[in-house]
C-alpha cells in the first residue's frame, strides 16, 4: 500500500488517477529531499548562499504543493504546480550554469513528465515553450560567446534530442491514452449487442439514483424480455437470433433519448435506465419501444415482440435499487402472464 492512501482512501489501483497520483508524490518527495539536502550543503560547505536561497525556495515550493494535494486539493492543479516547479527548477539550473555542465541535458527530462501528468495536449504546449526557449537561449550563449565550448553543433544536438522526446512521449501518450479508453470501453461493453453490461448497468442506476436525490427527480427503470425468443432460435437458429438481440438494441437505443442508458441484463433481457422520468413518461417510453420493435423486421422476416416491466424511484422514498428491480421484475411478469407484447407499471 502506498503511503499517500491515507490522504486519499477512495482512489485504489483499479482508479485510473493511481499512477498519477503516484508520481505526483513521489516527485515531491524528490524535490523535498533533494532541496533540503543540497540547500544545507549549499550553505554549510560550497559557501553559496545565494544558491541555497533558492533551494530553500523549491523545498518551500514544494512542501506547500504536499500540503494542498494532501489536504483532497484538484489534481490538476497539483499537477501543474509540479510541472511549473520542474520547469523552473531546470531553467533556474541551466541559467546558473550558463549552459555548462551538462545542464541542457536536464532539460530533456521535462517532456515525460509533462506528458504524463498533463496529458497529450498541455504536454506537447509546455515541452515545446520550454524546449525552444532553451534552444534559443543555448543560441544566445554561442552567440555571445559566454561559454567554452558551446558551438552550433551543440545546438543543433540538443533541437534534435529535445524534438525527438517531445514526439516519441507524445506518440507513447496516444497509444497509452488509446489503449486505456478502448480497455474502458470494453469493460462496461457487452460484447454481442455493444449496448452496457450489467456491471455498468449496477453502477450507472446507483449513481443515477443518488443524483435524483439530490435533485429532487425521478429515475425510471424499463426491464425488457423479448417474447418467445426460444421460438426464434429455435426456428432460424442461433446465428440469427444473435442477430436479432443487435437490431433489437439498435432500435431501442434509436427510440430512447440520449441522457437514457440501454444495457443488457442477461439472455434477452434488456435494462433502459430513464433518469428524470415519472412513472407516467416511463410507460409511454416504453410502449414507444414496444411499437418501434413490432413495426421492425429487426431480421430479415423475422419479426419479434418484446414485453416491459417499468418501476420508478421517486426522489427521498425508502426503497432500495434492489426493491426498485425487483419491482420491474414482478411487472415484467405480470406483462407476459397477460399475453406478452405490453408494458405493465406501478408497484
Ligand atoms: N441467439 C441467442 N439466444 C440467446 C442469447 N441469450 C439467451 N438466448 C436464448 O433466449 C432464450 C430464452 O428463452 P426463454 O427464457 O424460455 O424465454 P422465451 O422463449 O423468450 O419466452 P418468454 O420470455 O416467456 O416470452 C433461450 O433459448 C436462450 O438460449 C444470445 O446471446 N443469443
Amino acid at each position: 500500500m502506498k503511503f499517500w492512501h491515507k490522504y486519499h482512501p477512495d482512489i485504489d489501483a483499479a482508479d485510473p488517477r493511481f499512477k498519477q497520483v503516484s508520481l505526483i508524490y513521489s516527485i515531491l518527495l524528490i524535490m523535498i529531499a533533494y532541496f533540503a539536502i543540497i540547500g544545507t550543503l549549499n550553505i554549510t560547505l560550497f559557501y553559496a548562499p545565494e544558491i541555497a536561497f533558492f533551494d530553500y525556495l523549491g523545498l518551500v515550493l514544494a512542501l506547500i504543493i504536499f500540503r494542498f494535494v494532501s489536504r483532497g486539493g484538484n489534481f490538476k492543479v497539483a499537477s501543474w504546480a509540479v510541472i511549473v516547479s520542474i520547469a523552473a527548477v531546470l531553467l533556474a539550473f541551466v541559467h546558473l550554469a550558463e549552459g555548462r555542465n551538462y545542464s541542457l541535458m536536464w532539460v530533456t527530462i521535462l517532456p515525460p513528465f509533462a506528458f504524463f501528468l498533463l496529458g497529450r495536449r498541455n504536454g506537447s504546449w509546455v515541452s515545446a515553450i520550454i524546449l525552444v526557449y532553451c534552444s534559443w537561449y543555448l543560441y544566445q550563449l554561442i552567440q555571445q560567446q559566454v561559454t567554452a565550448n558551446l558551438g552550433l553543433g551543440a545546438l543543433f544536438n540538443f533541437i534534435e534530442v529535445a524534438t525527438a522526446q517531445v514526439f516519441l512521449f507524445r506518440f507513447y501518450e496516444n497509444s497509452r491514452q488509446e489503449a486505456y479508453d478502448q480497455l474502458q470501453k470494453t469493460a462496461i461493453t457487452d460484447p454481442l449487442t455493444k449496448v452496457y453490461n450489467r456491471l455498468h448497468l449496477d453502477n450507472t442506476l446507483k449513481s443515477l439514483v443518488a443524483q435524483a436525490n439530490r435533485s429532487h427527480q425521478a429515475v425510471s427503470i424499463l426491464l425488457l424480455d423479448v417474447d418467445h425468443f426460444k421460438a426464434v432460435n429455435d426456428k432460424y437458429g442461433h446465428l440469427i437470433g444473435d442477430k436479432v438481440l443487435i437490431r433489437l438494441c439498435d432500435v431501442v437505443r434509436e427510440t430512447v433519448r440520449e441522457t437514457d442508458a440501454v444495457g443488457r441484463w442477461g439472455g434477452e433481457e434488456f435494462l433502459v435506465i430513464c433518469p428524470n422520468t415519472d412513472q407516467q413518461q416511463a410507460i409511454q417510453f416504453g410502449q414507444r419501444i414496444i411499437e418501434n420493435i413490432r413495426a421492425e423486421a429487426v431480421e430479415k422476416d423475422v419479426h419479434i415482440t418484446v414485453s416491459i416491466g417499468a418501476a420508478t424511484y421517486s426522489a427521498g422514498a425508502t426503497d432500495s435499487i434492489d426493491r426498485i428491480l425487483s419491482s420491474a421484475d414482478e411487472n415484467l411478469y405480470r406483462a407476459k402472464r397477460g399475453g406478452r407484447n405490453q408494458i405493465v407499471g406501478g408497484s
